[in-house]
């Protein structure tokens, strides 16, 4: 729901809100060009300034200070009226007074839209709506960051998700203020809050005598500081009754011109003093580096409004459409989903199928529509994912404070999948918080929850046979993901390594496939799609129906796209793949792997992987080419059996890319795992922890958890564990 409020209006508002925004930033840069350009007057008080410029300019009627700090006295020369600068230290006019056209223009635009009321209603409205949509993005983003503790935490997610939180955390508190001051100011231009100073008009005030004091002798003038001064009005000498009038940023009064004292005086009242404060917050005017940082702020908001829209573009177009869903009073079977970028409604559509084909009555729907089942439900299965710290995904927010107001259930059984990352510290944490609660109300569960990492088919099809074995039901799951648009690519080397045949592992180089002829050709087309050492590459075997992804050792910028693959008994993708001969063409696509990259800086890596998991840590040593410290773990069987990319580590050694490489072989006499050589090294390594180092795991399931337990030992004492260099993105990994 939230979510909803928070695109929509941000669709409709968008173009305003970029123009004010715009304008905004435009016009906070004037303050401090003004304040560059402005004389200083500190130090000198009111009278002695009156005085200085009285004595230069005869004709000059009254004295106004610029919230730039520059002064500009309006005076007469013969018949008319000019407005001149003032050196404060002289008095003397130093040149005549012209306010910018251009930001008149560009202030009409930003306040009123170049229209009057209407476009000040407009724009009134405008800063209502950035204002919800700041805050509501502020809160939606602490829950996504798993709490307001965790606000400056690293921000995850794919590329246009971290585009969008990453420029929108910086420029939040900006954004806040410059929404709530002009609020407060489109408020206040429309009567709907006080403006204060309500107070009675100083009227029919007159001076106590005929005889004018010196300004400079003014007691009243001389104890207000120029940078205090608003406005002076002096008093005409033609008319012997007129008065001086003085407003500063403390108050407004009248001064006898006889005397130098006050004929009345009337401090500010408490909406006034808002009032400038507010305006002073708004517009940089007094305050101009506050403008600039206001500006700056504003600036992020076109490329928050395009990316918002991009995203709420995405999560419309994933979103399923179910076919034969059942009514949920007719239903025997509950599917609820919890979802935030939809890929788990990808799942529970297959699901969905399956059992209806099976002849359930399902009713899918997202987890925040649970209700008290009704008599006939005789099942609740529970498809979620995780976010944050282990919490709710949007869909499933209500799920549990809405549980807890429901009746107890009873005949009702339930299972829950949960779809989560193994690299966060609480994989599919949600999952099993929903499980435990099911249980607490009463229901009995058909078996433990299930966990599918990284949205992997394999464990879906798993979950869904024993399922399909608990229900009683054989469940013919067609699950399609929906594949990117694939690159035809041709093997253009392979190096094998292993003795044994059947589980030997091949180092394959692809290059894009030139078409035959055509003006692809002369233009130097094709190119490898775009990826990164660590990103993932999708190969779909030929009669395949779903992709096997294989970590990319090479970036698109080497030319190549090199992946280390083994052969698996049985395996499909991997029996293909290094059944290959140069010059044979796949197809395949490239899936992002954002959080395996190595963190920017100069900080050491520490980099374990076992088999065919050095492939993409050999391709970040290849791409060091600052020296910065790394560190290799490697696991293999033999320096004999799948030692892979041997002499070359030895060349990286030499080349100082590589700091250290450590190995650990399983079958030799020296039996060894990398987790061994990782706790002989225990000291060095936390050591280097303490410093930043950055640790990147790549390998199979089992080396990755007993690298991680390995760690833990290791870190023990120092105050720091692997959950919470997970948490900070210091702790990386690829495992399959
Ligand atoms: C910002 C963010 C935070 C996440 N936090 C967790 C987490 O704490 N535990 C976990 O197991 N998975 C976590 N994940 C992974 C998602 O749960 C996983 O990708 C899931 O398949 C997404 O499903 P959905 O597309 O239906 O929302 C997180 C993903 C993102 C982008």
């Amino acid at each position: 729901m939230l979510r909803t409020l928070h695109s929509i209006p941000a669709l409709i508002a968008s173009l305003l809100l970029v123009l004010v925004a715009l304008t905004g930033s435009v016009l906070s840069v004037f303050p401090a060009f003004e304040r560059a350009g402005a004389t200083g007057a500190s130090g000198v008080d009111v009278a002695t300034l009156a005085g200085r410029v009285s004595a230069r300019l005869p004709g000059v009627e009254t004295l106004v200070r610029q919230p730039s700090g520059t002064i500009v006295a309006y005076h007469m020369v013969g018949s008319e009226q000019r407005a001149s600068v003032i050196d404060p230290a002289s008095g003397e006019a130093v040149a005549a007074y012209r306010p910018s056209a251009t930001q008149r223009w560009l202030k009409n635009l930003h306040r009123k839209l170049l229209l009057d009321d209407p476009g000040r209603v407009a724009t009134g409205v405008a800063a209502a709506f950035m204002l919800f949509i700041v805050l509501s993005g502020l809160m939606l983003f602490a829950r996504r960051m798993g709490g307001w503790k965790l606000l400056l935490g690293r921000v995850r997610g794919n590329t246009l998700q971290r585009l969008h939180n990453e420029s929108a955390r910086p420029a939040l508190a900006g954004l806040v203020l410059s929404a709530a001051t002009g609020l407060v100011m489109s408020l206040a231009t429309f009567g709907l809050i006080p403006e204060g100073g309500d107070a009675d008009p100083f009227l029919d005030l007159r001076p106590s005598g005929a005889a004018r004091m010196a300004l400079a002798q003014m007691a009243v003038l001389q104890s207000v500081d120029v940078s205090r001064l608003a406005q002076l009005k002096l008093a005409s000498p033609d008319d012997p009754s007129d008065v001086i009038e003085l407003e500063t940023a403390d108050g407004a009064g009248v001064v006898d011109p006889a005397t130098g004292t006050w004929l009345a005086y009337r401090a500010l009242d408490g909406w006034q003093r808002l009032h400038a404060t507010v305006r002073m917050l708004h517009t940089g005017e007094g305050l101009w580096w506050l403008g600039l940082v206001l500006g700056a702020s504003s600036l992020a908001v076109p490329l928050l409004a395009a990316t918002g829209f991009l995203l709420w573009l995405r999560r419309r177009q994933s979103l399923p459409r179910l076919a034969n869903n059942a009514p949920r009073r007719d239903a025997d079977t509950l599917l609820l989903i919890g979802s935030e970028t939809h890929t788990t409604w990808g799942f529970a559509t297959a699901l969905h199928a399956a059992l209806t084909r099976a002849g359930l009555r399902v009713h899918a729907a997202p987890m925040n529509d649970i209700e008290t089942p009704h008599d006939g439900v005789r099942r609740l299965l529970v498809l979620t994912a995780t976010y944050g710290d282990g919490e709710a995904p949007e869909s499933a927010r209500q799920f549990l404070p809405r549980l807890a107001r429901l009746a107890a259930g009873t005949g009702v059984a339930f299972a829950v999948l949960g779809f989560g990352d193994r690299q966060f510290p609480h994989f599919c944490g949600y999952a099993h918080q929903v499980h435990d609660a099911l249980a607490a109300t009463g229901l009995e569960a058909l078996g433990e929850t299930g966990t599918v990492d990284r949205q992997s088919e394999p464990e879906f099809r798993q979950w869904c046979k024993w399922l399909g074995e608990t229900l009683g039901v054989a469940l013919d799951i067609r699950y399609q993901p929906l594949l990117p648009r694939t690159t035809a690519l041709e093997l253009v080397s392979r190096i094998d390594y292993g003795a044994d045949p059947q589980t030997l592992t091949a180092v394959l180089r692809f290059a894009p496939r030139a078409p035959a002829r055509g003006w692809r050709t002369w233009l130097g087309l094709p190119r490898l799609p775009k990826f990164e050492t660590g990103d993932l590459l999708g190969v779909v075997p030929p009669g395949g129906a779903s992709p096997r992804y294989y970590s990319l050792v090479s970036a698109a910028s080497d030319g190549v796209a090199e992946i280390c693959v083994r052969r698996q008994p049985g395996g499909i993708c991997s029996g293909y793949l290094t059944g290959l001969s140069p010059g044979a063409a796949i197809q395949a696509f490239v899936r992002p792997h954002e959080s395996f990259r190595p963190a920017a800086g100069a900080a050491p890596l520490i980099l374990i992987g076992a088999g065919t998991g050095i492939g993409p840590l050999i391709g970040f040593i290849r791409h060091n080419s600052a020296r910065r410290p790394m560190h290799l773990y490697f696991g293999a069987r033999s320096a004999e059996d799948g030692f892979l990319y041997r002499d070359e580590l030895d060349g990286l050694v030499d080349d100082c890319r590589l700091r250290t490489l450590t190995t650990a072989f399983s079958r030799s006499a020296d039996r060894a795992y990398v987790q061994d050589r990782l706790l002989a090294d225990a000291g060095r390594l936390r050591a280097s922890i303490v410093q930043g180092a950055q640790v990147m795991v790549c390998g199979g399931r089992q080396m990755a958890e007993g690298v991680a337990h390995a760690w833990d030992r290791i870190l023990e004492g120092s105050g720091l564990s692997v959950a919470q260099l997970r948490t900070q993105g210091r702790y990386v990994e690829d495992v399959y």
